[in-house]
């Protein structure tokens, strides 16, 4: 078989100061010509990503990037091309966004991408552009405890939480379930409801699959804004992309003190096997938020943990 190497692009998603995303569109004759795209354009030979994109967007938006992290890989075969997007978030950028090739030019709030038509490869990018890079785990021993650490949660600005409940007695899941839905849809925080709780979607936004849950599912679950599932290994990673989940958490990457003995990935093989899948992936295991750049430039989306985010 013959093996073309992959297009290697370097691809930005610049955000302006109100989280809002640029985009431009693709000239007519180009390649996925006339679709919209984020500004970018394939590394030149000896360049890094980094180089690449400061060049690309300079020559495309007139912008000088001052801050820059990795937000997700693509590995895409179009029927005439390969590419392998390298796709970075820019935080910080000096200059004013300026369509300097004369192409359309839009900035778009994320949760208003969907709106916009984009070449097949980039899907799994919009995703990863409308998730933050923390995802919160929330458990509990008893209601208090589960109430106290939602606080602790917000405090911490996170926008994203999985409520897991899996050592919350049975008798006290659905009035703290109430409570934690009420409490977050007043905060603007996402809640996607484990699997395992086995309760109604109503007020959700969506829900986390065990990887079991996962396995068992032939179709990405109907009626859910946002579906995610915890995997392991390659073969579920690959389920969740199968299946179109939106994306995945992958643990456990170091030991933790709640699960003593158990088997961890370590960074490199978490790294490669998220290098398999087009997909956000968050790690989990024994990570405080320190670890966030390497997990970034390990391929992740970001860092999901349970008491991660309580200190
Ligand atoms: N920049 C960019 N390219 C994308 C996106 N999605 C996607 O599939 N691609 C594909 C289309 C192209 O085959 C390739 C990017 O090439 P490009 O046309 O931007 O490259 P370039 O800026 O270096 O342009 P040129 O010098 O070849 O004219 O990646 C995206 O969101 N942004
Ligand atoms: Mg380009």
């Amino acid at each position: 078989m013959s093996a073309t190497p992959a297009v290697h692009v370097a691809v930005g998603v610049i955000r302006d100061g109100d989280g809002n995303i640029l985009l431009t569109r693709r000239a007519r004759h180009a390649h996925q010509g006339g679709l919209w795209e984020f500004p970018g354009g394939k590394l030149e030979a000896d360049e890094s990503v980094a180089q690449a994109l400061r060049r690309e967007l300079r020559e495309e938006v007139g912008i000088t990037v001052k801050n820059a992290h990795p937000l997700i890989k693509i590995n895409h075969r179009y029927p005439e091309l390969r590419v392998l997007l390298d796709v970075w978030q820019v935080t910080d950028f000096s200059g004013t966004a300026d369509a300097r090739e004369g192409q359309a030019m839009r900035w778009v709030a994320p949760q208003r991408l969907s709106a916009y038509t984009f070449p097949a490869a980039n899907l799994p990018i919009i995703t990863a552009a409308r998730l933050p890079d923390r995802y919160a785990i929330l458990e509990g021993q008893n209601a208090e405890q589960v109430l106290s650490n939602l606080e602790r949660i917000v405090d911490k600005q996170i926008q994203l939480l999985q409520l897991r409940l899996k050592t919350l007695p049975t008798a006290a899941v659905s009035a703290v379930c109430e409570a934690v839905l009420e409490k977050c849809q007043r905060r603007g925080i996402r809640v996607l409801l484990n699997s395992d709780l086995a309760l109604s979607h109503r007020n959700a936004d969506g829900i986390h699959l065990s990887s079991r849950a996962l396995l068992a599912c032939r179709s990405r679950p109907p009626h859910y804004q946002w579906v995610a599932a915890s995997c392991h290994n390659l073969s579920e990673l690959r389920h969740a992309e199968q299946i179109g989940a939106d994306f995945a958490v992958l643990a456990p990457i170091l030991p933790t003190p709640t699960h003593p003995g158990a088997r961890t990935l370590g960074w490199e093989a978490a790294a490669n096997l998220i290098t398999r899948v087009n997909l956000p992936v968050f790690f989990l295991g024994g990570l405080e938020l320190a670890d966030m750049d390497r997990a970034r430039h390990a391929g992740a989306r970001g860092i999901a943990g349970i008491s991660a985010f309580l200190t």
